[in-house]
Formats: structure tokens, C-alpha cells, sequence
């Protein structure tokens, strides 16, 4: 792909779907360029150090800011993180169809995402299956930046406690797009395993295997770890407009 070209993307995300799993979750391969991923890993990696949060094991950055007490500050994100991808995430048609379309954020408070969350993980480095919570809509979009990695899904069992063994698998490749919403988001867990490498990758085990980049090379199945971040866009339900912040500290 040359410089200056741009990822040819489906006509609508129903193109895009992941029908191995519930509703509704879509990846698209090759949702940005090198050159625009080669740019947005420039910028992640000359954020001032005290941008970055070091969790026991992981990396973290996040824009426009944390949030309090499941709130955000209403400040926009920075161009890097903007543009191309929320412009291109709101182009995307749900539905091919000749009326205006809806994207997949039409429904959401803000109909964008205002809040991005950057995850580092190096080789072995994962996150302990978790659901997102209550403060974001449910809608997550993920790019993926830098090298391959797989998600799992789980479940709960009739207990309560979580089914350790996945039930389904995605693998995210570089510079792909992946969107989980509705029943992925509110019902089921994600996580990654803290491993070297991703291992039994075929299409009887990867949920998103016929969405795969057709030049796609793995060796027996497996998927060597290299660093992979990754730029998670959601929007924010709750946001505290910054001025009235503001004349309330200056009272003080
Ligand atoms: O890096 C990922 O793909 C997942 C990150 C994640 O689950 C989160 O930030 O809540
Ligand atoms: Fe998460």
C-alpha cells in the first residue's frame, strides 16, 4: 500500500460481521494504513512520561483524561486520536441501503467516542478477563497497533464464577478494527492470556478467521507475541463540562 492510499473498507459494517459470535461484534482487517499506524505509535510514544500509567504490568495511557467517579471532563481528544479514525468509525454504514445511514455510534449519547483508553502489552503481558462497566455506552472499538494478539471471551457459569476456558477467540491483527457491542459487551468477559505466544490458530478455533488479511502467515497455528497496543474508543456517558469546574474551585 503507498503512502498516500487509503484502506479499502467494507460498503457497511454488516459486511464486516462476526457471525460466529452473538450480536453484534464486526472486525475489519485492514482499517488503517502502515503510514497512519507508523504516525499514531509516533505520537504514543512521545506522550510525556507522566502520561503514561504503569499498572503492575502493563502500560496505560488515557485521553482525553481518567475519568472521576465514572465521569469524564468534557475536553476533546487530540488530532492523532481523532483523525483518521473516529471520522472513518463514523462513515462506516451499519447497513448498505440508499437513505442516510446510522454508524455504529448514531446511538450513543454523544454519537462519537470521546474517550480513549492506549493498552502496551509486551510479550507474556495480558489483562485478566473483566467486562467494561457501567460508565461507557455499550460499544467498544479497538485498533490495534504494532503485532497480532487474541482476545477470549468467557463466560460466567451458573454459579457465578468464570469459565476459565474462552468460548470463543478473535485474533486482532495489526492495524485491524474490531467492535463488540450489545451481548459482548454487557454478558460475556474479555481478556488476554499472559503468554509468548498464541497457539491452535485455525479456523475451527478463531471466531473472526474468514475476516482475516488473506496474506496472513502463521506457523503451525501459532502466533509468535511481539508488542502490541492497542487504542480502545468508547463514549463516555457522563460528561462534567470543564467551566463549571472551574467557578467551583475558584470559590473555594
Ligand atoms: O487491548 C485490548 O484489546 C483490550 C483492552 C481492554 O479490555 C480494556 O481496555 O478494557
Ligand atoms: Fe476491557
Amino acid at each position: 500500500m503507498d503512502s498516500s492510499s487509503k484502506p479499502s473498507l467494507p460498503l457497511s459494517l454488516d459486511h464486516a460481521r462476526v457471525t460466529q459470535l452473538p450480536r453484534a461484534a464486526f472486525y475489519i482487517s485492514e482499517f488503517i494504513t502502515e503510514d497512519e499506524e507508523t504516525l499514531i505509535l509516533g505520537k504514543i510514544a512521545s506522550a510525556p512520561k507522566p502520561r503514561w500509567k504503569q499498572l503492575s504490568r502493563r502500560r496505560l495511557q488515557t485521553w482525553p483524561s481518567d475519568l472521576i467517579n465514572n465521569k469524564l471532563v468534557d475536553t476533546p481528544l487530540p488530532s492523532w486520536l481523532e483523525e483518521p479514525i473516529v471520522t472513518r468509525l463514523r462513515s462506516l454504514p451499519l447497513e448498505q441501503g440508499p437513505v442516510p445511514q446510522s454508524h455504529i455510534f448514531s446511538d450513543s449519547p454523544h454519537k462519537r467516542p470521546n474517550h480513549v483508553l492506549v493498552n502496551s502489552y509486551p510479550p507474556g503481558i495480558g489483562i485478566m478477563p473483566h467486562k467494561d462497566g457501567a460508565a461507557y455506552h455499550p460499544v467498544v472499538c479497538t485498533v490495534s497497533l504494532g503485532a497480532s494478539i487474541c482476545l477470549n471471551i468467557h463466560e460466567t457459569k451458573e454459579d457465578g464464577t468464570l469459565n476459565q476456558n474462552p468460548i470463543w477467540r478473535i485474533l486482532q491483527e495489526p492495524r485491524s478494527l474490531l467492535i463488540t457491542t450489545a451481548d459482548l459487551y454487557t454478558e460475556y468477559l474479555h481478556g488476554i492470556d499472559d503468554i509468548m505466544e498464541d497457539t491452535e490458530l485455525s479456523e475451527q478455533t478463531i471466531a473472526n478467521w474468514s475476516l482475516l488479511r488473506p496474506d496472513l502467515t502463521l506457523h503451525n497455528g501459532r502466533n509468535p507475541r511481539r508488542t502490541r497496543t492497542s487504542l480502545t474508543y468508547r463514549d463516555v456517558i457522563s460528561v462534567s463540562k470543564l467551566g463549571s469546574k472551574l467557578v467551583f474551585n475558584q470559590k473555594k
